[in-house]
């Protein structure tokens, strides 16, 4: 079956996690990470519903935990057993959407 999204190699995902320098590779490389912190809940919530649009939008969707102020990401394609330009094309509106609030 032809997949639009290849999984990347790691000199791939090197070269996009220079573009993406508040992510990082999870052990295993399998996964990339970032913490988000914003200045209460309620910025939080509002940058996790703008996500959530976009996840829809893209298909994509992250894995993701919530503790007041604090959003914990992780971006993997499941489909591809790794990482794949899903990711980092989510990780990059991730990034926007919580622009100068976090
Ligand atoms: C049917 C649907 O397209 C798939 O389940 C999509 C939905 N969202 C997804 N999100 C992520 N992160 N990985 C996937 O492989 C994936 N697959």
């Amino acid at each position: 079956m032809l997949m639009k999204y290849e999984k990347l190699d790691e000199a791939a995902i090197a070269q996009r996690l220079l573009a993406l320098p508040q992510w990082s590779l999870a052990p295993g490389g399998k996964a990339i990470n970032r913490r988000f912190i914003f200045a209460d809940f309620a910025e939080a919530f509002a940058f996790m519903t703008r996500s959530a649009l976009v996840a829809e939008r893209l298909d994509h969707h992250p894995e993701w935990s919530n503790v007041y102020r604090c959003v914990d990401v992780t971006l993997t394609t499941h489909s591809a057993e790794g990482l794949t330009d899903l990711d980092f094309n989510l990780a990059s509106a991730m990034d926007r959407a919580a622009a100068g609030r976090d």
